[in-house]
C-alpha cells in the first residue's frame, strides 16, 4: 500500500474535543444537551452502536437515555415513546436505532420524530430542507464523510466526486453535501451500465453501494480520493467495506480504511447534532 490513510478515529477525537469544551461551556449556562435513543429488538450490531453512543454522551458529558424495547413492541407503543421524548424538555435529540423490527413502519415512526430533534436528519422536513440548501440537521455519516475529506485536508470545489450507491441514508444525501460544496457530482449505481468509466473520472470516489470489496483498482484514477461507506459482516465475522483496499490502495490517493473510517464519524456527528438541536431549541443559536 503506497496511499496515505484516511484517519477516521483521529478526526472524531479532534471533534469530540471541540464538542468537549462547548458542553461545559454551555452546562455553566444551564443547558446539558440531552439524547434519547430507542433500541427495539436484540440485533447484535444494533446493541453495540447504542451502546457505543451511550458512552460518547457519557464521555461529552451529555444527558442520555436509552430505551430498549423488546422486539414485539408495536408500532403503537414506539409512536407513544416517540411522543413523549418529542414532549420532554431535557432532551433534546431522539434517535431510533435502524433497522426495525419488520412489523413495525419505519417512516411512520421518522415522520413521527419532532423535526427540531430529529438528530439523525431522516424526517422529511430535514431532508427537504438540505435539497433546497436551506439550514437542517445533516444526517450523520453523510455529514461525516464531509467532514472527514474537509478534515483531512483536501479541496472539495470544483473536484469531480462520483458515488456509487442512491440510498436514502447515505447515497443521496451525501450526494447533495458534495454538490453543495462546489463539486461536480456523478451518482451511480446496482443499475449504471460502464459504471468503470464513470469512477474512473472521479477525483473523489465515494462507495456507499452495500457489497462487499465491490470496488477494485480497476474503477479507480491514479491518486483519486476513496472513501468507503460499507460495512458488510463477513460470514468469518470480519467487517470489510465496499472497496477492496488491498487493490485499490495501490492506485488511490489518500483512502479510508474499514473500520476506522467514516464509522467513528457517525457517532461524532450524533453528538455534534444533537448539541445544535439542544442551543436551537435552547435559543443560543
Ligand atoms: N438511526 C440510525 N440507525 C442506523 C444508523 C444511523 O446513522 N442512524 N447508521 C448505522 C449504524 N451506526 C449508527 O447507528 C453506526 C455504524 C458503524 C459505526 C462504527 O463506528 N463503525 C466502526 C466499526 C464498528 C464494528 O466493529 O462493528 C468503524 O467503521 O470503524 C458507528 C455507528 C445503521 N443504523
Amino acid at each position: 500500500m503506497s496511499a496515505p490513510l484516511i484517519n477516521g478515529k483521529q478526526v472524531s477525537e479532534e471533534i469530540r474535543g471541540a464538542l468537549r469544551e462547548e458542553v461545559e461551556r454551555l452546562m455553566k449556562q444551564g443547558l446539558t444537551p440531552g439524547l434519547a435513543v430507542v433500541l427495539v429488538g436484540e440485533d447484535p450490531a444494533s446493541q453495540v452502536y447504542v451502546r457505543n453512543k451511550e458512552k460518547a454522551c457519557q464521555d461529552l458529558g451529555y444527558y442520555s437515555e436509552v430505551h430498549r424495547l423488546p422486539a414485539a413492541t408495536s408500532q403503537e407503543e414506539l409512536l407513544a415513546l416517540v411522543d413523549k421524548l418529542n414532549n420532554q424538555n431535557n432532551i433534546h435529540g431522539i434517535l431510533v436505532q435502524l433497522p426495525l423490527p419488520k412489523h413495525i413502519d419505519e417512516k411512520s415512526v421518522i415522520d413521527a420524530i419532532a423535526v427540531e430533534k430529529d438528530v439523525d436528519g431522516f424526517h422529511p422536513v430535514n431532508v427537504g430542507n438540505l435539497v433546497i440548501g436551506d439550514d437542517s440537521l445533516l444526517p450523520c455519516t453523510p455529514a461525516g464523510v464531509i467532514e472527514l475529506i474537509k478534515r483531512t485536508g483536501i479541496e472539495i470545489a470544483g473536484k469531480h466526486a462520483v458515488v456509487i450507491g442512491r440510498s436514502n441514508i447515505v447515497g443521496k444525501p451525501v450526494s447533495l453535501l458534495l454538490q453543495r460544496e462546489n463539486a461536480t457530482v456523478t451518482m451511480c449505481h446496482s443499475r449504471t451500465a460502464n459504471m468503470k468509466e464513470l469512477t474512473k473520472q472521479a477525483d473523489i470516489l465515494v462507495v456507499a453501494i452495500g457489497r462487499a470489496n465491490f470496488v477494485d483498482a480497476s474503477y479507480v484514477k491514479p491518486g483519486a480520493v476513496v472513501i468507503d461507506v460499507g460495512m458488510n459482516r463477513l460470514d468469518t465475522g470480519k467487517l470489510a467495506g465496499d472497496v477492496d483496499f488491498a487493490s485499490v490502495s495501490e492506485v488511490s490517493g489518500p483512502i479510508t480504511p474499514v473500520p476506522g473510517g467514516v464509522g467513528p464519524m457517525t457517532i461524532t456527528m450524533l453528538m455534534q447534532n444533537t448539541l445544535i438541536a439542544a442551543k436551537r431549541l435552547k435559543g443560543l443559536a
